[in-house]
Order: C-alpha cells, then sequence, then structure tokens
C-alpha cells in the first residue's frame, strides 16, 4: 500500500482582500485561513472543527482549489496543486470532490437526477456509451439508498435528506479518492442527519475514500474521524487522533469547545457552540496568542507572542504555551502526523 498521504497541506494561507472608502482601495484583509498544515492518509477522515467564521470552509475550498490559495502548497497524491492551471488541475479533479452543506443549492433545479448524475461524466468524457453510463448511474442510486424512480425526478422533488444523497452520488459518480464534506448534515433535520452520517461512513468503507469532514458538531465529528484538526481564527490549535483528542484536550480553546452546549441558531436549521466570548475579527487579530483574550489560563507571554505547536506524542498536537512542558518530553513527532512548527506558525501575527 502507499504510505505517502494522499494529502498533504503545509502553510496554507488564504487572505481576503478588503476594500473601502468611494475609491475602493485595498484596506486590509481577512486572514480566513492563516498558515495552516496537516497531512490526511488514505482511507481515514480528518474532522475539521471550529466555531462559525474561523476558517473551515475556506480551509476545505482551498484544498480542492476552488478558492485560490495567497500562499503554501497542496500536495495530492505526490503531486503539487497550487502552481498548476485550471486545465492541468482536470484530471485531477475528478479525484477529488466536494460534498456542500446544502445539497438545494448545489443541484440545479432544472436537471432530473438522471440529468445530473451523467453531467461528471460527460464533462470529462467518460463512461462513453450510453449503456455504460445507465449502469454507473443505476449503480451509484443503489448505492445512496434511494429508489430507481427517483432518477426521473426533479430535486425539489425530494426531502432534504435525499437531496444529500443525490448531492453526495455526484461527487462519487466518478470514483474519486478524496471527498472534502463541508457540513453535509448540518442543513438537515435531526432525524435523518444519522442516516446521511452512517451513509458516507458505510460508503468510506465500501470505496476506500479519505475524507475531510468539516463540521460544528463535536460529536458528529468524534463518531467519523480519525483524527481532528481544531481551527481558532484561520489556524489548527490542535490536531489529534479523535480518542486522545476528546480524552485528553490540551488546548484551552479545544477544552472550551468540548464543555461548550450547542444552542438552536434562531433563523438556521443548525445549533451553534457557545464558547464564553465572543471570537476576534479575523481582519484585527490580537497580538500574540489569538485565543488568550477569552482563554482562562492566559499568561503575560500568551500577549505578546504567538505559540508554536507543540509535539506532545502519539501524533497528538497543541499550540499552546501551557502544552511546552511535556513536549520537552514527548517522543518525537510521527511521520505524517506532521512536525512542530508546521500546524500553527510561531509568528508574530497582529
Ligand atoms: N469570499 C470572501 N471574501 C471575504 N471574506 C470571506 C470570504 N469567504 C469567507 N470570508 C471570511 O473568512 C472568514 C472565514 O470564513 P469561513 O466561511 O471559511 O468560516 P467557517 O469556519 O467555515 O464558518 P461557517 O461555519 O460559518 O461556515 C470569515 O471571517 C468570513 O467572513
Amino acid at each position: 500500500m502507499n504510505s505517502t498521504p494522499l494529502l498533504q497541506v503545509r502553510d496554507l494561507q488564504v487572505h481576503f482582500p478588503v476594500r473601502g472608502g468611494v475609491l475602493g482601495r485595498v484596506r486590509g484583509a481577512v486572514k480566513a485561513v492563516d498558515g495552516v498544515g496537516f497531512d490526511v492518509r488514505r482511507g481515514e477522515t480528518l474532522g475539521v472543527v471550529g466555531e462559525s467564521g474561523c476558517g473551515k470552509s475556506t480551509l476545505g475550498r482551498a484544498v480542492l482549489r476552488l478558492v485560490e490559495p495567497t500562499a503554501g502548497a497542496v500536495c495530492f497524491d505526490g503531486q503539487e496543486l497550487t502552481g498548476l492551471s485550471q486545465r492541468q488541475l482536470r484530471p485531477l479533479r475528478r479525484r477529488m470532490q466536494f460534498v456542500f452543506q446544502d445539497p438545494y443549492a448545489s443541484l440545479n433545479p432544472r436537471m432530473t437526477v438522471r440529468e445530473i448524475l451523467e453531467e461528471p461524466f460527460a464533462i470529462h468524457g467518460l463512461a462513453r456509451g450510453p449503456g455504460e453510463r445507465e449502469r454507473e448511474v443505476a449503480e451509484l442510486v443503489d448505492a445512496m439508498g434511494l429508489p430507481r424512480e427517483a432518477l426521473a425526478r426533479y430535486p425539489h422533488e425530494f426531502s432534504g435528506g435525499q437531496r444529500q444523497r443525490i448531492g453526495i452520488a455526484r461527487a462519487l459518480a466518478l470514483r474519486p479518492d478524496l471527498v472534502v464534506a463541508d457540513e453535509p448534515i448540518s442543513a438537515l433535520d435531526v432525524s435523518v442527519q444519522a442516516q446521511i452520517v452512517n451513509l458516507l461512513v458505510d460508503l468510506q468503507q465500501a470505496r476506500g475514500l479519505t475524507y475531510v469532514f468539516i463540521a460544528h458538531d463535536l460529536n458528529i465529528v468524534e463518531y467519523v474521524s480519525t483524527r481532528v484538526a481544531v481551527m481558532y481564527l484561520g489556524r489548527i490549535v490542535e490536531l489529534a487522533p479523535a480518542a486522545s483528542l476528546y480524552r485528553q484536550p490540551r488546548h484551552p480553546y479545544t477544552q472550551a469547545l468540548l464543555s461548550a452546549v450547542p444552542v438552536p441558531d434562531p433563523g438556521h436549521a443548525r445549533t451553534r457552540l457557545l464558547v464564553p466570548g465572543e471570537p476576534p475579527s479575523p481582519l484585527a487579530p490580537p497580538p500574540g496568542c489569538a485565543f488568550h483574550p477569552r482563554c482562562p489560563h492566559a499568561m503575560e507571554r500568551c500577549r505578546r507572542e504567538s505559540p508554536p505547536s507543540y509535539a506532545l506524542g502519539g501524533g497528538h498536537f497543541a499550540a499552546c504555551f501551557l502544552a511546552e512542558a511535556d513536549a520537552r518530553e514527548a517522543p518525537a513527532a510521527a511521520p505524517s502526523g506532521g512536525s512542530p512548527g508546521v500546524l500553527a506558525q510561531p509568528s508574530s501575527s497582529g
């Protein structure tokens, strides 16, 4: 088996320019992703969690080059994606797919399910004969647990859960290796969320898929993930095997997230996490550790210096000065677990 990680992300940055004034001059930048690095091994699920606005979606999109990174590198199956033109990316696109939060918004309402599922084959010139395409599409709806009659119908005729099954079917049509699922269940009724999660888990096993699973629901992330990355204001502050992260969270932000109570978000079919205090604006992040204004353990040093990511052994990393003493005694980082300084760059953000 190929032991190179399927995905390698190094010091990835996505900065959005902010314009202002009558002339629309660039006034600053939202550092949505600000120096992120991690590996994803073949067949694993990397969960990505954090509060709204911390940069999860932007990270997922930048990995697939659906938004252009400002800096950094993304390597897919050993090939560097960041300097490739859209044309050069095309054969790789087939192998990397995105599952959206809102399947309705991502499905063309004027196309039948059959047309929606045949489209990826047409775009990539695959399964050329109608017989072959028909077989592939029939197999897809079966695998998604949808009836064959669904093929002749339109997206609006389905429930939210069924629409997400169609969205997943389209993403998996060309048998990708990597799937980035961005909050794939948060727009769905609680009653169908578990079904969709179980479908994703079953499909992963049946098709040998590798997932990046973005979510704010920590229970779901624990259930699906091999390892979990916790994001705060554009950076990964903790990364660890799921069992280790949930048993012994090392970063005060992760500890706060795990003890936060999900509360209903009026107007949205989702809950949000309530960590005491407000996340700072990514336009003007605090100096030092970005979490220090909300951190119950903040020390003088945290106001001045941004902590590097300390390797704590067993593939557990935390970007917090409290972890420094343990890091000195910890064994060296696992080869594909990233290395200190790769996860969160020590820098003087401010
Ligand atoms: N196209 C854009 N232009 C400018 N700013 C953007 C753009 N897209 C995202 N942002 C900003 O980047 C930051 C990160 O947004 P992002 O959607 O990645 O966060 P998120 O963690 O996925 O949040 P949510 O869970 O609410 O989707 C936010 O401050 C957001 O306002």
